[in-house]
């Protein structure tokens, strides 16, 4: 089976998180689902870097990364993922544009469960319900 490793932001914005929704998919499983924006790593980056990268391109922000918080691994039908998320946060969200999600939110840790997930990013949800953190 194909494997993928991606990246993925909580980004915190005044004890909030972003939450970010896919648009149609070629998987019904992903299509429609909120996520953690990010994406794959490029040969030769960081991490961290291809987070930041991924960041500036899908939502025009400048985001610091703060620290790694969970890696999810989740076999989907057609491909398997390792996910790799980190808490960033960012000095101004003005200006912010989503050039390849649909929608976005920005919730509270107790709120997030209101929204249709990728079944991957279940774990990372549930760590930021039940552990609490400096920064949302
Ligand atoms: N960025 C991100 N991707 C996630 C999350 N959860 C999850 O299952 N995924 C999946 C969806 C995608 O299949 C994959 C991320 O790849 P991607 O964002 O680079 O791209 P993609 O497959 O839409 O696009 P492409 O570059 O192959 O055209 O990981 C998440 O929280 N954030």
């Amino acid at each position: 089976m194909k494997k993928i490793e991606v990246v993925a932001a909580i980004i915190a914005h005044n004890k909030k998180i972003l939450c970010t929704q896919r648009g149609p998919a070629k998987f019904e499983y992903i299509s429609g689902k909120y996520e953690f924006p990010g994406g794959k790593v490029e040969s030769g980056e960081t991490n961290e870097g291809a987070l930041v990268r991924e960041i500036s391109e899908e939502l025009g922000l400048n985001v610091a990364v703060e620290g790694h918080y969970l890696t999810v691994s989740h076999a989907y039908p057609d491909f398997a993922i390792v996910m790799h998320s980190y808490v960033c946060t960012t000095e101004s969200v003005e200006g912010m544009a989503l050039t390849e999600h649909v929608d976005h939110r920005w919730l509270s840790p107790a709120e997030l469960s209101v929204l249709d997930w990728a079944a991957a990013d279940v774990p990372i949800v549930e760590k930021l319900q039940n552990e609490p953190n400096e920064f949302f």
